[in-house]
């Protein structure tokens, strides 16, 4: 297993041609956040948002709006209840992220059948939190399409049926390997303290990352992160990867002075980062 170290960042980060506007960054949907999971959707978007995605759309409850206008001002909302809205604009999207803050309910269910259905080939789908427990939970096959998991590891047990216990590089390439056959096109990001990423073009460990970071909305970060990065930076897999470095190496900065991290600190701590590893 390779390992996921700072080389990425240049790589990937690249210097803003002049000649360029937002639609040059990507449009990026997040959909999830019921009335009690709204921070995991706020979470996520300031992700998205402080990443630099050109234009980001958060379809989460209605409830949920003001507060997240209050927190990113920068980021749209729509209903996630909204049918004919998603129909519209879904398929505008070259990033779409479902599932942070989202709810198991029947009606969780539904909007993940309906995403499903609307997502094409040229898009990129990324699944977390109750997403993942969904598809794992009914079988849901995933659609065709780029797609990017980000399970934590009991997330990845109910996808795979490998025990926690039994969770290491092998076993989960194993399990990736199998969830591969039926998509080319599968990056997982099996997040713990050693976060694993696997991908077509092989599998990574990382190398940042403090238990400064066990807190909840670590991950719904993560996803927004992830989802700005993909949306803006060519190539899929290396832009996963420096997504994973860099929240965590974020992380392991403002831990050399905090007890914990919190959440949108790493967000909000991004632009900076990003300047200092910017290649031309
Ligand atoms: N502010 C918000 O709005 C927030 C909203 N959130 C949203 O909530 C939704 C549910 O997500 P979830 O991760 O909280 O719950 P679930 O999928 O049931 O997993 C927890 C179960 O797995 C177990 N477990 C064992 N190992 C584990 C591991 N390494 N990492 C994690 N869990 C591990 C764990 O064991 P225990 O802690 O009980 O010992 C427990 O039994 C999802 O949509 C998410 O986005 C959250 O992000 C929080 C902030
Ligand atoms: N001890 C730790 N060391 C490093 N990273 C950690 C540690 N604990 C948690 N994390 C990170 O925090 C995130 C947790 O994700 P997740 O459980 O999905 O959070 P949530 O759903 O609450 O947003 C992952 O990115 C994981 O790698
Ligand atoms: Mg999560």
């Amino acid at each position: 297993m390779k390992l996921i170290t700072a080389s990425i960042l240049p790589k990937v980060i690249r210097k803003r041609p002049t000649k360029s506007f937002k639609g040059t960054y990507g449009k990026v949907a997040l959909i999830g956040g019921n009335r009690n999971f709204g921070g995991a959707i706020i979470m996520s978007t300031l992700g998205t948002v402080y990443a630099g995605a050109g234009l980001t759309t958060a379809f989460t409850d209605p409830s949920n709006q003001t507060s997240l206008h209050n927190w990113v001002p920068e980021a749209m909302f729509a209903d996630y209840q909204d049918q004919m809205h998603l129909n519209q604009l879904l398929p505008t999207m070259d990033v779409i992220s479902l599932g942070s803050g989202l709810g198991t309910d029947d009606q969780d269910l539904q909007l993940i059948k309906l995403v499903f259905s609307l997502v094409s080939s040229h898009q990129v789908l990324l699944i977390d939190g109750s997403a993942l427990t969904l598809i794992a939970k009914e079988k849901i096959p995933l659609p065709a399409a780029t797609i990017i998991l980000t399970p934590h590891q009991m997330e990845w047990e109910r996808l795979t049926g490998v025990k926690l216990a039994d969770q290491n590089p092998k076993t989960n390439q194993q399990a990736y390997n199998q969830l591969s056959i039926n998509n080319s096109h599968l990056i997982a990001v099996v997040k713990s303290a050693q976060t694993e990423v696997f991908t077509p073009m092989g599998a990574f460990q990382n190398t940042t990352g403090t238990p400064a970071q066990a807190i909840g909305g670590m991950g719904d970060t993560l996803a927004g992160i992830i989802s700005g990065f993909v949306a803006q930076f060519h190539n899929v897999n290396e832009a996963v990867l420096a997504a994973v470095y860099s929240h965590s190496a974020i992380a392991d900065q403002l831990a050399q002075q905090q007890y914990v991290v919190l959440p949108h600190q790493i967000s909000e701590a991004l632009p900076r980062f990003m300047h200092e590893h910017q290649a031309d």
